[in-house]
């Protein structure tokens, strides 16, 4: 065990007292500045912080009060400056901020909502004077529907929930999912409108996202609806939000003077003074421009039967509604921008009736839906050409002539079909740099049929199943809403006609408006409840950003295609023109055969040139083709067939007329014969008185026969057809009349022709001659 000594305790004390002294310098001034922090701990009040942070934040609310306040007073002096709804962007006020001021605003005109703020909302007004506690505003969950009094405000409060609470009660389980519930959409709701103020004027979220534009509109009363001693249970507020009333049971006396409200938001909202036009402008028009961008464009009319749907998309005469408005400006603007005046507008216009679907323009046979690269297309839909706005006025009026529209007890007019109206733009445009552009847009406008329950229209007739299909495509429509909202992957469009003809505007790349109309009536609260539930569910649905549809026009490309497209058709002419000539050569050569045929055989040359044209000559084989071409190359065949029968018409009618010529040259020359003969007898009975005197001698033909002309004379045509000259010393017929008569002069014994003309007998010489010509007497001079 260790012993220490005095000393050494002493100098280990020294020591210890030198470290402790040295420590305690140190020390000191850790000391010194501790004593400093523990004094300030002593003299401050534990309270005293937060104290501060009450008086602080008192002072805050006090001063924000204030600020409230004069914003209040100015508004009221001075209403103007406040700005106006119209001119308000799409997209890019708060949808809490605007409920602050839409509700102060209201306080401030309404006395009776005014009442029933302050009644539910007393223990909320610090909160909804606070802005950031505004911005945890949750709108109504729609499976608490059947509550129907579930208006939330305020991350955990709960305003004018009677029935909430005792729900609370009676059912804890039920309660505490739903509170979870709305703290995780708290979260999300705040999540959407950090997104939402990120969203850009034309309501582009970023990326290659946009959102469906919702707007609502709401109808005047109806003269029915005021007999009927109905109330107005809808209020647009700052022509954006709309807060839906629920007035209690005339009979429930407890709850007489209580009111359940429902609160909406909307890109905007149509009170039911506002003209067809501003519908247009707010809702339509910005979409008409994305079209002639050569995007794709979408607006539908929802809503329950009766609520302005048709009156909204059509219009009347007076009043044109969407449809008629978009269509004027389309063609206006085209107009305007198109570079060369190169447009084409077509329209095609269909309705779902009963989950078919048919052709309004030239109704027929139910048309059946296809998906091509375009999208969904309805097989062999009619598509006009339409070149002025009152052409389209004319074909819609026709279009709607078709549409199967029915009295209903709701409405005296009711649609019974979706009607969907779709208009392709394709047009030119110039750039800056002078590139030229086809555009392509598309515009689908539709009219949907109206939502409705069985008992406001029929239930046992033809109207109760057009109604259940009405409702079931709606139901379709539904279904793809909540899909596309949930983010699903698989979305049932197939599940009815109507959402495979809306395929490309809710999911598909396209800008799309949703309008929902409403009945200001209390007797329509359900309808009216359940069509801005599923109006506000649509405008989470997120679409793809439409492309432009367009592609550059190169001048020079096409100039190459041009050229490229002459040089193949010139080659396919040449080709051609071989073809032909082949096929020319083919029936010439059956031609021949058949000439060959009738007539005489023909000579071997002719038939080797004919059957073998290849093997010819090239001189000949060109003069072939050139006769060819000349004359029966574009001769009809019946044409060279008659010219053949002709041909031989006329060889027949030569052969003829030579035939009667040589029977009558026949019966001449028998006729010549018998007067010869008769003058020969004639003259033999002469010669007989006279031989009674001299010797008796025959006469014969041959020596009454002329004499034969020298060798030197010229021989006239009818010397042919003497008889021949008696070539021995026999004596003719001439020889014997002469050497018989004696008046007449003999040369050498024989006489001279003139002697026979002088003579009296010389008169046969002037007996027709056989021949075509009579002997004139002057030739035998
Ligand atoms: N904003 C409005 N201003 C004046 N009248 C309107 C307005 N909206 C609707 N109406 C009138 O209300 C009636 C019903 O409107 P409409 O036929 O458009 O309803 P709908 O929703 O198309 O009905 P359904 O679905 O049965 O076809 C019509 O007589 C129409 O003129």
């Amino acid at each position: 065990m260790p012993v220490s000594t005095r000393s050494q305790i002493s100098s280990t004390q020294d020591e210890q007292q030198r470290s402790r002294s040295r420590r305690s310098n140190e020390e000191t001034e850790e000391e010194t500045q501790m004593s400093n922090v523990t004094n300030n701990f002593t003299f401050r009040n534990p309270h005293h912080g937060l104290k501060e942070k009450m008086r602080a934040l008192t002072l805050l609310y006090e001063q924000q009060k204030k600020a409230s306040a004069i914003l209040r007073n100015n508004n009221i002096n001075n209403p103007s400056s406040s700005p106006k709804p119209d001119q308000e962007k799409r997209f890019t006020s708060h949808p809490s901020a605007d409920l602050l001021t839409s509700c102060q605003r209201q306080e401030q005109k309404d006395p009776k909502f005014n009442n029933v703020m302050r009644e539910k909302t007393v223990p909320l007004l610090p909160t909804m004077a606070n802005p950031t506690a505004s911005t945890t505003f949750v709108l109504p969950e729609p499976l608490l529907d059947d509550g129907k009094e579930n208006l939330l405000i305020g991350s955990d409060k709960i305003i004018g929930f009677p029935s909430c609470a005792r729900k609370a009660e009676t059912a804890k389980t039920t309660v505490v999912r739903k509170l979870s519930m709305v703290g995780t959409r708290n979260v999300q709701e705040q999540e959407k409108r950090e997104t939402y103020a990120k969203t850009e004027k034309n309501g582009r979220i970023g990326g290659d996202e946009s959102r469906i534009h919702v707007f609502v509109r709401l109808r005047p009363m109806a003269k029915k609806e005021k007999e009927a001693g109905s109330r107005c249970c809808v209020k647009i507020v700052n022509k954006k939000d709309v807060y839906l009333t629920e007035f209690a049971n005339e009979n429930d006396y407890l709850r007489l003077k209580r009111l359940k409200g429902r609160h909406f938001s909307f890109d905007a909202s149509f009170p039911d003074s506002t003209t067809q036009h501003e519908v247009y402008t707010t809702t339509t028009a910005e979409l008409v421009e994305e079209v002639l961008q050569g995007r794709n464009g979408s607006v539908f009319c929802y809503g329950a039967t009766g609520a302005g749907k048709t009156y909204t998309m059509l219009g009347t005469l007076e009043n044109p509604g969407v449809m008629v408005l978009a269509i004027k400006d389309l063609f206006t603007s085209i107009r305007q921008r198109s570079f060369d005046g190169n447009h084409v507008v077509q329209l095609s216009y269909l309705e779902v009736y009963n989950e078919t679907v048919r052709d309004l323009l030239s109704p027929g046979r139910p048309l059946v839906l296809r998906e091509d690269k375009q999208g969904i297309v309805a097989a062999g839909i009619t598509q006009y050409r339409a070149y002025s706005t009152d052409e389209v006025m004319a074909l819609l009026q026709r279009g709607n002539q078709n549409r199967t529209t029915e009295p209903t007890r709701a409405n005296e007019t009711s649609s019974r079909s979706h009607a969907i109206l779709q208009v392709v733009v394709e047009y030119r445009v110039k750039d800056a740099s002078m590139n030229i552009f086809n555009r392509v847009g598309k515009l689908s406008l539709i009219d949907l049929a109206g939502s409705e329950r069985a008992l406001a229209t029929d239930q046992r007739t033809l109207r109760s199943l057009e109604g259940a299909n009405i409702n079931r495509s709606l139901l379709a429509l539904s279904s793809c809403i909540n899909a596309l909202v949930e983010g699903k992957k698989h979305i049932p469009y197939r599940n009815s006609k109507l959402t495979q003809l809306l395929k490309d505007s809710l999911g598909g790349a396209c800008n799309t408006v949703m309008i929902a109309n409403i009945s200001p009536s209390n007797l329509s609260f359900g309808e009216t409840q359940n069509t801005l539930h599923w109006a506000y569910r649509a405008k989470e649905i997120r679409t793809k950003t439409s492309d432009t549809n367009e592609e550059v026009i190169e001048i020079s490309e096409t100039g190459t295609d041009q050229a490229k497209l002459l040089l193949e058709l010139q080659k396919e002419n040449r080709e051609l023109r071989v073809q032909l000539t082949c096929q020319q050569q083919k029936l010439l050569t059956l031609q021949a055969q058949s000439l060959a045929a009738n007539a005489s055989p023909p000579t071997p040359s002719s038939v080797m040139s004919l059957e073998t044209p290849s093997t010819a000559q090239p001189k000949e084989k060109s003069k072939h083709r050139s006769t060819f071409l000349t004359r029966t190359c574009f001769t009809p065949e019946s044409k060279k067939r008659g010219a053949e029968e002709a041909v031989v018409k006329e060889l027949r009618l030569i052969v003829k007329a030579l035939e009667l010529e040589m029977a009558r040259m026949k019966k001449d020359h028998a006729t010549q014969l018998k007067q010869k003969d008769d003058i020969i007898r004639e003259l033999s009975r002469k010669n007989e008185k006279t031989a009674e005197v001299g010797v008796k001698k025959g006469v014969t033909r041959a020596s009454l026969r002329p004499k034969e002309p020298n060798p030197g004379e010229l021989k006239s045509p009818s010397h042919r057809f003497r008889s021949p000259v008696p070539t021995a010393k026999k004596r003719s017929f001439w020889d014997i009349t002469t050497a018989n008569s004696p008046s007449v002069t003999t040369l050498h014994g024989r006489k001279t022709r003139s002697h026979i003309i002088s003579e009296p007998v010389a008169a046969p010489s002037m007996l027709p001659q056989p021949g075509f010509a009579r002997q004139r007497p002057d030739v035998h001079k």
